[in-house]
């Protein structure tokens, strides 16, 4: 307590000098704090944000790939930073973390990592800082170009983009088929960050006036080994050649390209090459499972509907090698109900309906998504559980990425391979090599459900799914003759017929190609070494005659590409629509066949150049999957026909019966325009048949098909053999131009005649009408001159009126009034004693009486009446 006094009484004064400097200096440096923040203030943005950048680009060369853990680690702008914290994007993956630094500092890079690691992260962050260090504006124009191989990533990419990258200012762009070219046209000059397909961009940089490319700063092409491959070769090429040669590159792909050739088209410079799991043991996830199961083809639709009973509440991907495939199964299975949602993704839907499939199964806990290979690579479909590869993909790659649609970025799933027993040893061999660990399961038997019963009586109620069943089947059959390793796929291991009962039809439809290869169609059972008669099957091909055909299509989508129809605008790639090209491949469909006999019977004809058959071999997914992914109706049409045929040894009289049962194909067939049945007319050079006719005279008249008439024919033939004179053909032109004009007055006069005479006729029958009119009213008169005894010329008609309206016809008609009026006049004077009369009679009487003056007799009124009555009787 004394302490305290004690400080009381010694503090109680402090030195007021000593306090009022330590208060002076507090003020002091307030007041330049102050000063500095609103010098700070006063500096306009750009070079607040130009400082800001010169001190992240300084940092660019320090990263250290070892120390970063986060994405705040890297010298980023706030913008991104702030994008990629609220989109909850933290720590880095490996490849962010590997490549982002590389990308920072203007290195081309090349890329390669697993499925679902993060890749797309990996460049967009590189994309939004390049043009925020440039401090890029709406009138720079294009800036960054990003290349995905179908619409869905494409979309995909967009919306992580948006995303991220919502904080900055740049514009960005998503062109991609299946939209209106002219509407995104309008609007592809503000873009400055352009996620598109290739197609659809060479469409627009061929066709979209002033849309350029001048300005790119970074090309980015994810699945950079799709894009490179010879599926999109010649529209790479094109569009690359549209770009400025000093840009930057960045190449991302799960299964990266090598190629040398691939980089040199690209030239990149000094590439840096990130393989991020390279020396991992396995190339696929860690937390994926993958199993495979072998069973006989006609039992893959029930291994499949099994498999859906047994998993109604998970999310899964169905992987098919067509369209055709998905359409059919998918109507199927739906009037299957397996109890769970079933949706379906391919090429040739509408955009409309591949957006909506994709958002719908993105929204979905549970369902199943049928699809074709446009969803195997990159789609990034949250928390699925299993992807089934139904078919067989044509390489470990394909696998690869198919499977990987499960299992991203530390989620588990699992991956379920059906192999046929012909594709077995092959395949696993393969994705052995690929670092892919996979083990066999067994399919339990008692948990087969057999849906072919099922699935007959569907087809037999419904003439259309049955169609979608044969247009399957042949589909399918078509994707294993045309696939490129023949140690897997084999056509002729396949048992056809069984497979055509598997999908609910009583008979397999007819493969051109392939009895073309048999050749000996009475060879339809096989006898087997030991004296078993056996199922035919089909025939096999040799890898040369798989090129032939291969190389054919690339022959015929270059000619098409080089003739102005750029593949994803018309159709012919994978990310377009549907192209409504029928009638020309209609037209296309005997010289494919032409090119197909060749192929068989005189290989030296059709064998392609070797650089082609190189080409060809090189790339073999090109002409797979611009086929399976958008032009399944097309193409196969040139090749194969449904047609119901004694092709698996059916005894004829059978055949028959099932003849009468089945429409034939050509109540089937397709409608064939007028236009494409001329145009294969005129190929054909067929001659139309002429019918000609005598007349009277003898003379020769050509009737069909019309001659046309010219004044100056014989002239015209005689100059045809000298050549042509100008002046000649010019007067010779005008004498046409007149006899022409002279028929045609004559023919318009002669149509006015005829109308005029059309008319005339009409008017008489009118008039006979009302003849026939006043006949009967003629008759109702006679009979009202029963109790009327006085004549009313108001009925007559009138006939001025008839002489004014047709002449000709007045004088019938006045001679029929005047018959009419002398009759009345009879009758007048016939009934003029009989006195009752009607209330209208008796007034029209009077009037007539009043008109008349009245006569003085001098007698009285009894004589006079007398007097007429002698009168009238003297008169009758
Ligand atoms: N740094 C990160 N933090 C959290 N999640 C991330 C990160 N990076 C990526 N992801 C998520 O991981 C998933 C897979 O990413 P992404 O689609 O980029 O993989 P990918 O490597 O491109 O796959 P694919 O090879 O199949 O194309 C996405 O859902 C994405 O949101």
């Amino acid at each position: 307590m004394g302490k305290t006094a004690d400080s009381r009484a010694t503090g109680a004064r402090p030195d007021p000098v000593r306090s009022f400097n330590r208060w002076k200096k507090k003020h002091r440096h307030k007041q330049s704090q102050k000063k500095q923040l609103r010098k700070q203030l006063k500096k306009p943005e750009w070079q607040v944000e130009r400082e800001v950048i010169s001190r992240l680009m300084q940092n660019y060369e320090k990263i250290n790939v070892n120390e970063i853990t986060r994405f705040s680690d890297f010298p980023l702008s706030k913008k991104t930073l702030k994008g990629l914290q609220e989109a909850q994007y933290r720590l880095v993956t490996e490849i962010q973390k590997q490549t982002i630094g590389l990308a920072l500092q203007g290195k081309d890079v090349l890329g390669a990592a697993k499925t679902g690691s993060g890749k797309t992260l990996a460049f967009l962050v590189p994309v939004l800082e390049a043009l925020y260090r440039l401090q890029w504006t709406s009138a720079d124009g294009l800036g960054v170009l990003i290349i995905s191989p179908t619409r869905e990533l494409a979309y995909q990419t967009f919306e992580v983009l948006r995303k991220v990258g919502k904080n900055h200012d740049f514009s960005a762009g998503l062109i991609i088929g299946g939209k209106d070219l002219k509407h995104e046209a309008e609007r592809i000059n503000n873009i400055n960050i352009l996620v598109c397909t290739p197609g659809r961009l060479l469409q627009h940089m061929d066709e979209t006036i002033c849309f350029h490319a001048t300005n790119l700063q970074m090309l980015v092409l994810d699945e950079a080994d799709r894009i490179l491959d010879m599926g999109f070769a010649d529209t790479m090429n094109a569009i690359i050649e549209n770009l400025p040669k000093k840009r930057q590159t960045l190449l991302f792909s799960a299964t990266q390209t090598k190629s040398v050739k691939d980089l040199a088209r690209l030239s990149l410079k000094n590439p840096e090459y990130v393989w991020v799991h390279e020396k991992a043991k396995y190339s696929t996830p860690a937390t994926l499972e993958q199993n495979y199961i072998v069973c006989e083809l006609q039992q893959k639709i029930s291994v499949l509907y099994s498999f859906l009973r047994s998993h109604l509440k998970k999310k899964s991907i169905v992987f098919f090698s067509s369209c055709k495939e998905v359409q059919y199964l998918y109507r199927v299975f739906c009037r299957l109900r397996p109890g769970v949602s079933l949706l379906a993704l391919h090429g040739r839907q509408q955009q409309m309906r591949r957006m909506e499939v994709y958002n719908e199964f993105v929204r979905k806990r549970a369902a199943v998504l049928f699809a074709t290979d446009i969803a195997a690579r990159g789609l990034d479909f949250p928390a699925v559980n299993w992807v089934l590869q139904f078919d067989c993909p044509e390489d470990a790659n394909t696998y690869i990425h198919r499977a990987g649609r499960t299992a991203r970025y530390k989620e588990d799933g699992e991956a379920l391979l059906i192999l046929l027993p012909s594709e077995e040893k092959g395949m696993v061999q393969q994705l052995l090599q690929k670092k892919v660990p996979v083990k066999e399961i067994k399919i339990n038997p008692e948990k087969l459900i057999d849906v072919q019963k099922k699935l007959e009586s569907f087809l037999a109620q419904d003439q259309d799914l049955k169609e979608r069943a044969q247009r399957c089947f042949i589909s399918y059959i078509r994707s294993v003759y045309l696939m490129k390793d023949k140690e897997i796929f084999d056509v002729s291991k396949l048992p056809i017929s069984d497979y055509a009962l598997s999908l609910g039809l009583a008979v397999a439809p007819r493969i051109r190609f392939l009895q073309r290869m048999q050749k000996q169609p009475s060879k339809e059972l096989v006898v087997s070494e030991d004296n078993k008669v056996t199922e035919p099957r089909a025939p096999s091909l040799t890898n040369d005659e798989v090129e032939e055909f291969r190389a054919y299509f690339n022959e015929k989508m270059s000619i098409l590409q080089k003739g102005g129809k750029r593949p994803e605008g018309t159709g012919y790639r994978p990310d377009s629509g549907i192209s409504d090209k029928e009638e020309e491949e209609k037209e296309d469909e005997e010289e494919m066949d032409e090119k197909l006999r060749r192929a068989k019977g005189s290989p030296l004809e059709s064998v392609p150049s070797s650089e082609e058959s190189q080409k060809d071999r090189e790339a073999p997914a090109q002409f797979l999957d611009r086929d399976d992914e958008e032009d399944d109706d097309g193409l196969e049409a040139d090749f194969f026909k449904v047609k119901r045929h004694n092709v698996f040894g059916l005894d004829l009289k059978e055949n028959k019966t099932l003849q009468k049962k089945e429409p034939s194909k050509s109540s089937m067939k397709k409608k064939v325009t007028k236009i494409a049945e001329a145009k294969k007319v005129m190929k054909r050079n067929f001659k139309v048949n002429k019918k000609i006719t005598f007349t009277d005279e003898g003379e020769l008249v050509q009737q069909w098909p019309q001659v046309q008439k010219s004044v100056s024919k014989d002239t015209e033939e005689e100059d045809d053999a000298g050549g042509i004179n100008l002046d000649k053909a010019k007067e010779r032109l005008q004498e046409e131009d007149k006899f022409d004009k002279e028929e045609y007055r004559k023919k318009i006069k002669a149509k006015h005649r005829e109308k005029r005479l059309k008319e005339r006729e009409a008017r008489r029958e009118a008039s006979k009408r009302q003849a026939k009119a006043r006949d009967e009213e003629e008759a109702f008169l006679d009979w009202s001159d029963d109790d009327d005894d006085g004549f009313d010329p108001s009925t007559l008609p009138d006939p001025d009126k008839y002489r004014s309206s047709e002449e000709s016809d007045s004088e019938d008609m006045e001679n029929k009034i005047s018959d009419i009026k002398k009759k009345q006049t009879m009758r007048k004077r016939n009934n003029s004693e009989v006195e009752d009369a009607g209330p209208a009679s008796r007034d029209r009487k009077k009037t007539k009486w009043e008109t008349l003056e009245p006569l003085d007799t001098g007698l009285s009124l009894a004589e006079d009446e007398e007097l007429v009555l002698h009168l009238l009787k003297s008169q009758s």
